[in-house]
């Protein structure tokens, strides 16, 4: 994502006459964030999302500077008349992958989300879990940089759950930005940089500092790399707890347990390599 998703004076109702959900909403995006939309029931997060991921159009104001878009809805269509992977390939293709690419990431994300086994049952016959990975599949297929997640993970078993956290790491690590609804409070706990609060009609935004003690699992890395110098450039965009050079070139880093993966990565793709010495989980209070 290049530049800010920038919602103006944007309101929404739901026919001629009905009442405002949203109103005067103003609203940015950055480039790279984890944002969490939460708020009562009823109060129209799923109409923000709708509206961010393109989906549905504003009744009034603008939303402009939107990004290569995927989004999970609420409510996946899954009675559609293919097999799993034969509608992943489809919307690879559509996507601009050729046959044989779109089929090989296809089953490649299925095979990720624990659901290889499914990858030639026909859509309707899957179970609710099932056509949900399905519905995570799609939207990360195509690698987006904008991913908008209504509730998706509802329905997934731990496994999957833990998959989409790393996911959405790993998007946000590359620049991509992600918007989520869950009802749990503890999804991905401490990571967002921003959470947006939709209450009467209007939407509060406020940043959150992953640098202060955050909520949820952490994971202890410490690895060896140069002497006083910088992360390498891949971890830009993770959300540190904390980074500490213990002894010259040896660094203790502290990162949120979703986000262990993605940092891990970085340290050993680097150039030259970090030396990963340990990894170790961390109480948090
Ligand atoms: N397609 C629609 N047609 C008419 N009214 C709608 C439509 N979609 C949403 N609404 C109404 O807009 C309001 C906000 O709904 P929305 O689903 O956006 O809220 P929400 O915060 O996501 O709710 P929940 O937490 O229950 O999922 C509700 O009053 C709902 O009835």
């Amino acid at each position: 994502m290049q530049r800010d998703l920038r919602l103006d004076n944007v309101g929404r109702r739901y026919g001629l006459r009905g009442p405002w959900v949203l109103r005067a909403v103003n609203l940015a995006i950055a480039p790279g964030t984890l944002t969490r939309v939460e708020g009562a029931n009823g109060t129209g997060k799923s109409t923000l999302l709708r509206l961010l991921a393109g989906i549905d159009a504003p009744t009034e104001g603008r939303i402009t500077g939107r990004p290569r878009t995927a989004y999970v809805p609420e409510r996946f269509p899954s009675a559609l008349p293919f097999t799993a992977v034969g509608y992943l390939t489809h919307l690879g293709t559509v996507h601009g992958l050729s046959r044989a690419s779109a089929t090989r990431a296809a089953h490649a994300c299925l095979e990720r989300f624990g659901a290889a086994a499914y990858a030639r049952t026909p859509m309707a016959q899957l179970s609710k879990g099932s056509s949900q990975k399905v519905a995570v599949a799609q939207a990360l297929l195509a690698e987006p940089e904008f991913l908008v997640l209504d509730e998706a993970w509802t329905g997934l078993d731990e496994d999957a759950r833990a998959e989409l956290e790393r996911a959405v790491a790993e998007r946000t690590a590359v620049g991509a930005s992600v918007v989520f609804v869950d009802h749990d409070p503890s999804r991905l706990a401490g990571v967002p940089d921003v959470i947006c609060t939709v209450r009467d009609g209007g939407v509060n935004r406020r940043t959150e500092h992953p640098t202060s003690p955050a909520a949820g699992p952490r994971t202890v890395v410490v690895a060896q790399g140069p002497r006083g110098g910088a992360l390498p450039a891949e971890t830009a965009g993770l959300p540190l707890t904390t980074l500490e050079e213990t002894t010259a070139g040896t660094y203790r880093i502290t990162v949120p347990a979703s986000h262990s993966d993605v940092l891990l990565r970085a340290l050993l793709m680097s150039r030259p390599p970090w030396h990963v010495v340990a990894v170790g989980s961390e109480e948090t209070p």
